[in-house]
């Protein structure tokens, strides 16, 4: 197995609250990795300090056999690890077309073929070239965060780290878009780690997943433990009870 991410006993400090407290784990590369838990259980604040949005003040981060410290990240990571958030409002730059937003992370990793690559990243996520000179704010939730997809992809990247990518949209565009992701990950061999409150979008997602509460990691689990209700921690089982998503699936 080789390693994609590796975090070793990560402390993240907000003046003296940790918000992520000795926290640690792997994923393997190809691998998708779910982590779920309550509301401020330090889920994003994990995937803030992967890429240096947050700093750590102990521990360590090894990304693709490199160790990186802080907020420091190298080019190598940010075109490697790509991040794809929750809001496709926010994310996108509203002002600009669809091929200003995927030109630039070419431009900034030096990609030729700028034209055949934006028209085939666009194809990937089902937009088509049509899509190309429209504007993000002219776009649907769904089209948008399709588009977010396009310019995390269109860099050729190795992890994605995915901060609730559906909860903003609605339901029927949920699947849409996870398919979409799914299926990128298999054509790509992508490693994915995705934070979700929803279990049910995890166990159809991922293969393992680690459960957060108040800043630490309570378990980590197979997947299929959540089906079979196979997990040690009595807070796993709550989150599971208070999950519509999964009592839905
Ligand atoms: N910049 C910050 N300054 C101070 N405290 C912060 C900051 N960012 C996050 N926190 C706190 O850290 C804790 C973890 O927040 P985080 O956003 O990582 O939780 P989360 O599990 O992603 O929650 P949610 O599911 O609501 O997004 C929370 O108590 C939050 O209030």
């Amino acid at each position: 197995m080789t390693t994609a991410l590796s975090i070793d006993n990560m402390l993240v400090l907000y003046e003296d609250f940790a918000a992520l407290n000795h926290v640690s784990l792997d994923v393997a590369q190809g691998e998708s990795f779910g982590i779920v838990g309550e509301s401020g259980s330090g889920k994003s604040t994990l995937l803030r300090a992967i890429t240096g949005l947050a700093g750590f003040q102990e521990g360590s981060l090894t990304v693709n056999g490199r160790s990186y410290g802080g907020r420091q990240r190298d080019k190598e990571f940010y075109r490697t690890v790509q991040m794809v958030f929750q809001d496709p409002y926010g994310s996108l730059h509203p002002r600009q077309t669809v091929d200003r937003l995927l030109l630039e992370p070419l431009i900034i990793h030096g990609f030729d073929n700028v034209d055949a690559r934006i028209a085939r990243a666009l194809d990937e996520v089902g937009l088509g070239s049509g899509f190309r000179f429209r504007y993000s704010h002219q776009l649907s939730g769904g089209q948008r965060q399709r588009v977010a997809i396009a310019r995390a992809l269109i860099v050729e990247p190795t992890i994605m780290l995915l901060d609730e990518p559906t909860s903003a949209l609605d339901a029927s565009i949920q699947a849409e878009i996870l398919n979409l992701l799914e299926q990128a990950r298999r054509d790509r061999d992508l490693t994915f780690v995705m934070v979700s409150h929803d279990l049910g979008v995890i166990s159809h997602m991922c293969e393992r997943l680690a459960v957060m509460k108040t800043g630490e990691v309570v378990e980590t689990v197979p997947v299929e433990a959540l089906v079979k209700r196979e997990f040690s921690a009595e807070y796993t089982r709550q989150l599971l009870v208070a999950s519509e998503g999964f009592r839905r699936d």
